[in-house]
């Protein structure tokens, strides 16, 4: 039996297409969670990260391939995982109490109105929101939904939280505050993140390790990359620490150049070819040559996503 907290194994996507071959977005894709874990997964737009995602999520399926968490095979969706997309599904009609107090009462049934309410507002706490409970979705900012939907899905403590670019809609600053606010929160309750960024910044801020996707179609997840930074983390504090740019660079590198090259016949003949592990931190020089800039100011690296063709 596994002894992952989550397992991904051979698994993969078709889409069939009309009067052509079937689509192939990725294919034996493996990778295991473990508890506790903070995961993001990076590549190109189109290789398949929300997909892969919403499997997690028991939203979709597998073409092929295993998805066992805590030694149960997942086959829909369930109240252990909680989702946050990127448009911050909240109900309209409800305040942002009221939103929070939604979730969490379905998840504990005997708790008594009291304490949903006071669960609620701790965790609208927590992302700042004390001032603003009482507003309804169209009374607050992006930022301010993006947060109510982070406490609602927080609050509910789910053993594995499922992040679809929760920060991709926000400007860099109000992203900034809730990655802190993120951080916070993910730090008291520890559960397993698995998150899907185009930010390297932001994955090196937050990740344990970052999954790295080569090129759709026939994606793979190529490499497991080790983010040995200290934690508690914060922005300041990570652009100074002496590995940040070995990371960064590194991930750059493989994103740039090699997440289009690095494709099948490379990885193929592994058999089920996990990621490979690597820690940029103790590679040798090619890597770690600092880039150009402030490294107490770096520039905001927000990865864009390059199409890929799937003809
Ligand atoms: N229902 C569908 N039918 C056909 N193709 C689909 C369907 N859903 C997704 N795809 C294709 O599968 C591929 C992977 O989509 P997915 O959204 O998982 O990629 P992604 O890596 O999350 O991209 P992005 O970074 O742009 O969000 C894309 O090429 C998409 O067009």
């Amino acid at each position: 039996m596994s002894q992952h907290f989550v397992q991904v194994q051979q698994a993969s996507k078709r889409f069939p297409q009309r009067g052509q071959e079937d689509l192939t977005v990725f294919e034996n894709v493996n990778f295991n969670l473990e508890k506790g874990e903070f995961v993001c997964i990076i590549g190109h737009s189109g290789c398949g990260k929300s997909t892969i995602l919403n499997a997690l999520a028991g939203l979709d399926q597998f073409t092929d391939g295993g998805l066992i968490m805590e030694g149960h095979e997942v086959t829909g969706p369930g109240l252990e995982r909680g989702v946050v997309f990127q448009n911050y599904s909240l109900l309209p009609w409800l305040t942002a109490l009221e939103n929070v107090k939604f979730g969490v009462r379905a998840r504990w049934k005997e708790w008594t109105n009291a304490q949903v309410d006071e669960h609620s507002r701790d965790y609208l706490s927590m992302v700042g929101l004390d001032d603003v409970i009482d507003r309804k979705p169209s009374q607050l900012s992006g930022g301010m939904r993006q947060r109510v939907s982070i406490a609602r899905t927080f609050a509910t403590k789910p053993k594995l939280l499922l992040l679809d670019e929760p920060f991709g809609a926000l400007d860099a600053l109000t992203r900034g505050v809730i990655q802190d606010e993120l951080i916070k929160i993910w730090g008291r309750d520890r559960q397993t993140v698995f998150m899907i960024t185009h930010d390297v910044d932001e994955a090196i801020l937050l990740a344990d390790r970052i999954l790295l996707m080569t090129n759709g179609p026939e994606a793979r997840i190529a490499e497991a990359v080790e983010i040995e930074l200290p934690r508690p983390r914060s922005r300041a504090e990570v652009v100074k620490h002496p590995n940040y740019y070995k990371i960064r660079n590194y991930l750059i590198d493989f994103l740039v150049n090699r997440s289009s090259t690095l494709r099948t016949a490379d990885i193929d003949g592994r058999g089920l070819s996990y990621p490979q592990s690597i820690n940029p931190a103790r590679a040798d020089a090619d890597s770690s040559t600092p880039d150009e800039g402030d490294p107490a100011n770096p520039k905001l690296v927000n990865f864009t996503p390059k199409e890929t063709h799937h003809g």
